[in-house]
């Protein structure tokens, strides 16, 4: 066997374990979840029963030329979705690299590795899932966007008051333009690990990898969606009365919104639902729910206090002065309702 061979699949194989050894600690400490950290670990024992005597005597990290070598996007990580997504991909790759080269030094090689990698890859889509439905489960405050002039200020400013969930709304922009948008208020969200859903549309969901899909009765039935989408992305259903609250939730919806709350020129000609259906969601409902329409930094203590722990917005942020403080404002009365810290 030729020694550069060897050192090839001694340096995958460590590189592979050292990622997975990445994952396995945020499943453990962060997610708290001994299924995930189970499988990191298993992953990494079969890993280290491939990793024999002649192939780690063949390391020579003086005379590796590559040793010195990262690129400016491994020194700094943005989130830790993409810190975990950079560590997924480094795993994946080592194990490609250990298939193929693995099929000179050992015929079962290849094969064990394929396996190996596609059980990463499920892993990958579950904790992804996971951790996405986690998220909007810790997320009070929505902001659904509507076209406005420094869309990209308005949003990042709420972000960074805090807002970990947007919905890009947008009626009549043209496709191009719309996915255009989409793929940056994505990559924005993804910046400040916030959830980034998309209106009506799941077609632009996937064309921009987005968290999930928005729908209301005249949208696409729920189970097109999930079957579209699969069970790791986030499907929300509107709702204006109790019947349509029960077949969301039947039908598999991961939240549901209640509203119009109070009449609003957002929805124009949209009946107010009140708040006695507010009152029954809270009754009803332990699935995330948001209440919507018309809601504003003037009215929200009312809606809490008929019952709603969530809530979501268009104008009351995007036409606001202060986008971060009417974001830290909501944040707080809402943290407050429950007793936690924003
Ligand atoms: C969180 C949330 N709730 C309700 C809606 C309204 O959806 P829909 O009834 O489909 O109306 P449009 O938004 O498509 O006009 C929503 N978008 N988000
Ligand atoms: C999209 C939507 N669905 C029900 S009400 C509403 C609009 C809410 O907008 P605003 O917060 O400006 O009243
Ligand atoms: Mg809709």
């Amino acid at each position: 066997m030729q020694p550069a061979v060897c050192r090839i699949l001694d340096a995958n194989l460590d590189r592979a374990r050292e990622g997975l050894r990445i994952i396995e600690e945020w499943c453990r400490f962060g997610l708290n979840s001994s299924q995930f950290s189970d499988e990191c670990k298993q992953l990494r024992q079969e890993l280290a029963s491939w990793h024999t005597l002649d192939l780690r005597a063949a390391r020579n990290t003086p005379g590796d030329p590559g040793t010195d070598l990262t690129h400016p996007q491994e020194e700094r990580r943005s989130s830790l979705g993409t810190l975990l997504q950079a560590n997924f991909c480094r795993v994946q790759e080592a194990l490609r690299v250990v298939e193929e080269y693995g099929k000179l030094y050992n015929p079962k090689m290849g094969v064990a590795f394929k396996q190996m990698r596609y059980r990463v890859y499920t892993l990958e889509s579950h904790l992804l899932g996971y951790q996405r439905h986690q998220r909007l489960a810790q997320s009070y405050l929505y902001l659904v966007t509507s076209p406005t002039e420094g869309l990209f200020h308005v949003v990042e400013a709420a972000l960074q008051g805090g807002l970990s969930l947007v919905q890009y709304r947008d009626k009549n922009t043209a496709d191009l333009d719309r996915l255009e948008i989409a793929r940056q208020l994505r990559q924005l969200c993804q910046q400040y690990g916030a959830i980034f859903l998309i209106n009506d549309r799941i077609d632009l969901a996937l064309a921009v990898d987005a968290d999930g899909v928005h729908l209301g009765q005249q949208d696409m039935p729920i189970a097109i969606a999930r079957q579209l989408l699969g069970p790791q992305k986030i499907i929300g259903r509107s709702t204006t009365n109790p019947e349509e609250m029960q077949r969301a939730i039947q039908e598999g919806a991961d939240y549901i919104g209640v509203g119009p709350v109070y009449e609003t020129p957002t929805k124009a000609g949209k009946a107010p639902v009140g708040l006695e259906y507010i009152r029954h969601v809270a009754k009803n409902v332990s699935i995330p729910w948001f209440a919507i329409g018309g809601i504003d930094v003037n009215n929200v203590n009312e809606v809490l206090n008929a019952g709603a722990q969530r809530v979501a917005v268009v104008r009351a942020i995007v036409q606001a002065e202060q986008p971060t403080l009417v974001t830290q404002y909501f944040l707080a009365q809402l943290a407050r309702i429950q007793n936690r810290t924003p």
